[in-house]
């Protein structure tokens, strides 16, 4: 047996975190062969809850819990941290936009990311869900300089499953046989899912789809996906969230199947125009504990126009939050 790996997880008492941390405990997350220690971050009110959870989690018998344990600070929470899912932030309600939560979220990450910098272990890896989260992670990991900012992922996960979910029933094929799907950009209504570069059983996915549908139902309807949820349930997305942030773990601990690639939001370093530094889902594989984003595309004239103007969305929260003082 492995020696066990600290996994923190924040806004433990919500939604999300009671659909996230039973898969994290049953081994989803990093492999049937490693056990794991929690530690559970709430705020205060939330505490009481938490230990809710806990008192489950302990039931559930787990044979690789080692551990669970409940915070209201930081500080002691990231201690050790290997794995940090950042979660613990308000969801949106009806008719809001991402961006409407930055004043009421950004300030959660900034002292998170420190009490990460000073506190978590040497191989901390970040992953934040919290909303707008591309933005979050940016916070997060300009709060963290000795931690390397390519640590510091927000997830686009949950948009590329919703993207190999539609192409998947469109062509009567099952997400399995689908490869190298992307979804550009920040985790808001003006990301962009791509096929271009996506195979089903092998064949183009531009060849079994016409431009019309991709246009017309495919984008917006990943792209616009959380509201419909939100629409539909009363609630933001919870149990896909968390299934999300478990693949995007998951994949990054332990890789990307060969000749596959996902999304992950990191960093950039000016690929596909990018500007550097802001948080941005490109096409990555990984492997060895590492996410490298795929180089070379040759991308149309269509995709390069939607990461610019994406890109520019998401560059204009970033001066949001300075304007907000939270940078
Ligand atoms: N990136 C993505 O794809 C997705 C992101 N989300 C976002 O995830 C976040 C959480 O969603 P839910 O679990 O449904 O919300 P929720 O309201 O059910 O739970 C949030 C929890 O976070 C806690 N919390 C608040 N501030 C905290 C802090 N400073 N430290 C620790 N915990 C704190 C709250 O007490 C609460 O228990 C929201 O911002 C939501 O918009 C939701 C779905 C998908
Ligand atoms: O839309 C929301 O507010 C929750 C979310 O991020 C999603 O479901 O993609």
């Amino acid at each position: 047996m492995k020696k066990p790996v600290t996994v923190t997880v924040t806004g433990a008492a919500g939604n999300i975190g009671y659909a996230l941390l039973f898969r994290i405990a049953s081994g989803s997350m990093l492999g049937e062969d490693q056990p794991v220690k929690l530690n559970l971050l709430e705020i205060p009110q939330a505490v009481k809850a938490a230990e809710g959870t806990a008192m489950e989690l302990n039931d559930a018998a787990f044979p690789l819990l080692a551990g669970v344990d409940i915070y209201d600070d930081a500080t002691k929470a990231f201690a050790g941290c290997n794995y940090g899912l950042l979660v613990g932030a308000r969801p949106r309600t009806k008719g809001m936009e991402r961006a409407d939560l930055l004043a009421a979220n950004g300030g959660i990450f900034g002292p998170q990311g420190k009490a990460i910098n000073d506190n978590a272990a040497d191989d901390i890896k970040v992953l934040v869900v919290g909303n707008p989260a591309n933005t979050n992670a940016f916070i997060a990991a300009a709060s963290a300089p000795d931690v390397p900012a390519e640590r510091f992922t927000a997830m686009m996960r949950l948009d590329h499953n919703r993207a190999l979910s539609q192409l998947a029933q469109k062509t009567d094929s099952q997400v399995t046989d689908i490869e190298k799907m992307i979804v550009w950009g920040n985790h808001s209504a003006d990301q962009y899912p791509d096929v271009s570069f996506a195979t089903v059983n092998g064949k183009p996915a531009v060849d079994l789809v016409d431009e019309a549908w991709l246009d017309d139902y495919f984008v917006p309807t990943v792209a616009k996906r959380g509201a419909a949820i939100i629409e539909a349930r009363g609630a933001s997305s919870a149990a896909s969230a968390a299934s999300a942030a478990v693949d995007h773990m998951r994949s990054w601990a332990l890789g990307t199947p060969e000749g596959d690639w996902t999304t992950i939001a990191g960093p950039s370093h000016g690929e596909y125009g990018v500007p550097e530094g802001l948080v941005y889902g490109m096409p990555c594989t990984c492997a060895n504990g590492e996410y490298t984003v795929v180089e070379g595309l040759e991308l149309s004239d269509k995709t390069q126009a939607q990461i610019a103007k994406n890109a520019q969305a998401a560059q204009a929260e970033i001066d949001e939050v300075k304007k907000l003082g939270l940078l």
